[in-house]
């Protein structure tokens, strides 16, 4: 790995691709070394033989926005023949295409042109060198600012903005414009600016998309392009991809199907990836996919950018994807890492059973929104006290993210006791729309609800359900708004000196509590935590912070972790590590602020331990 043994070279090339394959008996170092290749990969430092990296550089370096190529020598290819994730030292992955077969020519913008690439303008930051190297002298005005002006004039701009769908639109002019500020901004600025590009702006932005549309982010590829697919990734500029989010539009947050207006997701989901991860903007290809929709309201609006259709479904629907994740693989490779986001559940469960056999593609809603949930639990015991096996876990919500944070708690404590899964599920019970989960529903459940059916009474309503299942932990995850009510936190507050009470759903509409009314309803003794940010609370003159349990904290980490390692698939223990890394990051002081999330303010440096965390565990695994 790369600064492992001294016997590596970093090149100024902005790419993560170069990191090489270890043999599983250097992971152990692994684990010690990875966070200074993820600081490496932010600096724009050329780094030659023998130079060795400081713990402190990790911290620093991650502060910025641009990543490095990390080169083995000893590896006989040039990074550019990379067909996937990492580079491709034995030859085993390289993508069937011919590389150089687009139509046009990819050119090094200069003159006005630069001042219009956003990947390469810096505005008014460019020097007096670079203006006459790159004949723009005299289309600036003279002065040369710094970035940090910069930064200060954006964010005063950004500041004036009273409605946060007017800051959302500003930060995306800016992505246009100038990537570069685009990324200090946001990772300078991260817990006033994570609300605007991702929940709960980004939620209405995806409402409002058609109307606010400017110029298209990412790649649609919708049913008319059946049989084009590979054609169409050939249209996208960048041949070297590493992480593609791809959403179908069906379930936006808990905001339901907004077809392809869903593309704002991906945008937002990715812009995370570089700026929470430290990989490179053009490493990252949002994408959406467009079957139609089956939302009245945007099929009647003139402003809608989709197709207007209903969705397509069964075979139709199974084979566009199916030639999509093909194209995928045959067009960057096998390391290219494929994040599901916000699909419905009868197409997200089948999607990954389908495809994480075959492809390196994790669900985000599933298995990201689990490693951040069971990482907030691990935290929540050393408050409570207990083990998680010692706990009892009630959920309202029994799709995606109910049913998969539930697994992978029943899967932890199944590790930890060694009892096996089946027994362990059974400290776990999940109310859905029809009532609690249980074996005599077996018949007309989902599958995916199935593990979950105990043997109980029928009960209906959730505050029954509280006080017949007397659960210590209460999770949302049923895309409501305030379905967890005075009577369901009162009954949780009664059973418990400290209940547990995360309300998951996104945005903040659809958040089942508010942070104010779980402190209050508890008498302030709740340990919350919620999807979507909640300012601080005053409550009998304290003032009480909510963590915020968003998959925002696991899947930069985890994606980096994936494709540091060159893992080609992703495994539940990878999900584990990353839970475990989190929850490592939170401190005493945070637990006593009654904190289960350390702060987003460090997140580059929590991101880069998640994914050394990710990585040693992938080649533990092999
Ligand atoms: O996007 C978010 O904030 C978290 C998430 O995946 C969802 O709610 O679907
Ligand atoms: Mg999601």
């Amino acid at each position: 790995m790369a600064l492992i043994g001294n016997s590596f070279k970093l090149h100024q090339n902005n790419s993560l691709s170069g990191i090489s394959r270890m043999t599983q008996s250097q992971s152990l170092r692994v684990s010690i070394h990875l966070p200074k290749v993820v600081a490496m990969m932010n600096s724009n430092t050329r780094l030659e033989r023998n130079v060795s990296v400081s713990v402190e550089s990790v911290v620093n370096e991650l502060n910025a926005p641009t990543a490095v190529e990390v080169v083995d020598p000893t590896s006989k290819q040039h990074p550019t023949a990379v067909g996937g994730g990492v580079e491709d030292a034995y030859g085993e992955d390289t993508a069937t295409d011919e590389q150089f077969d687009t139509p046009w020519s990819v050119s090094v913008a200069s003159g006005y042109s630069l001042l219009r690439n956003p990947r390469h303008n810096k505005g008014l930051a460019f020097s007096e060198k670079e203006r006459d190297a790159h004949y723009i002298r005299g289309l600036l005005p003279p002065v040369v600012v710094n970035q940090d002006l910069q930064v200060k004039k954006m964010m005063a701009n950004i500041r004036q903005y009273v409605v946060p769908l007017h800051k959302y639109q500003a930060m995306m002019d800016l992505q246009e414009k100038n990537e570069t500020l685009f990324y200090k901004l946001l990772i300078e600025n991260v817990e006033e600016l994570l609300p605007i590009v991702y929940t709960p702006t980004v939620g209405e932005a995806c409402q409002k998309y058609g109307s606010i549309f400017k110029r298209p982010q990412g790649l649609f590829i919708s049913l008319k392009d059946k049989g084009k697919i590979h054609e169409i990734l050939k249209n996208w500029p960048e041949k070297d991809i590493q992480v593609i989010v791809v959403t179908d539009g069906e379930r936006i947050l808990g905001l339901g199907d907004l077809g392809c207006q869903g593309m704002g997701i991906p945008v937002g989901k990715l812009s995370l990836y570089t700026a929470l991860g430290g990989i490179r903007p053009s490493l990252c290809l949002p994408i959406t996919i467009d079957v139609g929709t089956n939302n009245e309201k945007l099929l009647n609006d003139e402003f809608y950018i989709g197709l207007r259709q209903k969705r397509a479904k069964g075979q139709e629907y199974a084979e566009l994807m199916n030639e999509f994740m093909s194209a995928v693989k045959q067009r960057y490779g096998e390391k290219v890492l494929v994040q599901f986001e916000d699909f419905a559940n009868h197409n997200a469960f089948d999607l990954l059973a389908k495809y994480s056999s075959t492809h390196l593609v994790f669900n985000d809603d599933i298995q990201g929104t689990a490693s951040v949930v069971l990482s907030g639990l691990i935290s929540a015991l050393k408050l409570v006290g207990g083990s998680l096996a010692d706990h009892k876990f009630l959920f309202l919500g029994a799709g995606e993210a109910g049913t998969g944070i539930a697994e992978l708690i029943a899967l932890e404590i199944s590790k930890q006791t060694k009892v096996p899964l089946e027994e362990t599920r059974k400290k776990v019970w999940l109310v859905d729309s029809k009532g609690l989960i249980i074996k005599s529903r077996l018949d007309s459940l989902q599958h995916f609800k199935k593990p979950w059916a105990h043997e109980h009474e029928p009960v209906k309503e959730l505050l029954d359900a509280v006080k017949t299942i007397r659960p210590t932990v209460l999770i949302g995850s049923s895309g409501a708004g305030q379905t967890f009510t005075k009577e369901v936190i009162e009954a949780m507050s009664s059973l418990n000196k400290k209940p547990v009470i995360l309300a998951l759903s996104n945005p903040t509409s659809q958040s089942e509590c508010t942070a104010e009314q779980a402190y209050n309803w508890s008498q302030g003794r709740a340990i919350f935590a919620s999807g979507s940010p909640f300012a601080p609370v005053e409550y009998n003159g304290k003032i009480y912070v909510s963590g915020q349990s968003n998959n925002a904290y696991i899947f930069p980490g985890l994606g980096l972790g994936l494709i540091m390692s060159g893992a080609i698939h992703v495994h539940d223990d990878m999900l584990l590590a990353a839970s475990e890394a989190l929850a490592e990051q939170v401190t005493q002081e945070h637990l006593d602020n009654g904190l289960i999330y350390p702060p987003f303010t460090n997140i580059r440096k929590i991101s880069a331990h998640i994914a050394a965390k990710v990585a040693t565990k992938a080649y533990e695994l092999g």
